[in-house]
């Protein structure tokens, strides 16, 4: 599996923009550039001459400020969006989560939303069946399972859609966040599936606003500013290039912690196999 793209650049043309009061071409603080395509139609540059190539094991996140260009990327790589211009191309097959909300009906149970959710990311009704009970079990949601999801608050609905999502196979999963309204003690809960499904990810590309989040799912990062590769490298290197110090070392806490952590487990996991050879 592979992510190859080559000066791909996205356009949104805009063809109801206020022309006149525009000026020739604008770069504001946030949001990608606003300029006139060849026909003179006002277009939103949102990508320009993105350049990147990943493959098996890479663990990519993307930091930039707001319409810096972070989802329509992410779109591209789906095969939502072409590029206007450049080539894009992704073999695999890809599970985007970008919206945690989409593929659910309201009107049916969440045990049915669970079975649809995932076939909209790829998995057959089958593969489903199989996982279903476990999924229930994670949103520790007992019978509201057999009421239509309209009556679920906002973290409820929040927890079938994350313990789907940490449920599937993908190749290459492309994460926009949007995974902040569970309460703390399921966050924890749920930052080990995440943690577990990426790592049987092939790729992985996360959007996300919190350096925590990224470090503890990343290695590497880009940072895009108005649409370009501002920076990219290790996650610590961008994160420090894009926010300053504090952030950078912010998030080499993060990883000794998650390093820290690892180490213990590889640790008590030796311990008991020399136990159980013991014994
Ligand atoms: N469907 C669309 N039509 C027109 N312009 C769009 C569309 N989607 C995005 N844009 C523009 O493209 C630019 C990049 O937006 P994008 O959503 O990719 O940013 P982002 O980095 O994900 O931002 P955020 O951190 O705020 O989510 C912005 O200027 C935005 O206004």
């Amino acid at each position: 599996m592979s992510i190859e793209t080559r000066n791909a650049c996205v356009d949104f043309p805009i063809f109801d923009a206020k022309t006149r009061s525009l000026k020739k071409a604008f770069l504001g603080r946030a949001g990608g550039a606003i300029g006139r395509n060849s026909s003179d139609v006002v277009v939103v540059e949102a990508l320009r001459d993105i350049t990147m190539s990943l493959k098996e094991g890479d663990r990519v996140g993307l930091v930039g400020h707001n319409g810096a260009g972070k989802s329509t990327l992410l779109r591209l790589l789906s095969g939502i969006y072409e590029p206007t211009r450049g080539a894009a191309r992704v073999r695999g097959r890809v599970a985007p989560v970008f919206d945690l909300g989409v593929g659910m009906d309201p009107e049916i149970s969440g045990y049915e939303n669970i079975l649809i959710r995932g076939m909209f990311l790829g998995m057959s009704r089958k593969q489903m069946l199989a996982k279903v009970d476990e999924i229930a079990e994670f949103t520790e949601l007992g019978d509201y399972l057999q009421m239509p999801l309209r009556t679920y608050s906002t973290g409820m609905r929040v927890r079938v859609a994350l313990g789907v999502v940490t449920s599937i196979d993908p190749e290459i999963l492309l994460l926009d966040e949007g995974i902040g309204a569970v309460d703390a003690d399921f966050m924890k809960k749920a930052r080990v599936r995440l943690q577990a499904l990426v790592a049987r990810s092939g790729i992985l590309v996360f959007a996300s606003h919190s350096n925590e989040f990224l470090a503890q799912l990343c290695d590497q990062a880009m940072w895009i500013d108005h649409g370009r590769i501002r920076e990219e490298g290790d996650i610590e290197h961008v994160v420090r290039a894009y926010e300053g110090n504090e952030a950078g070392d912010h998030v080499r806490k993060v990883l000794e912690e998650l390093e820290r952590e690892r180490a213990a487990q590889a640790g008590s996991g030796a311990a008991a196999a020399t136990g159980s050879n013991g014994g």
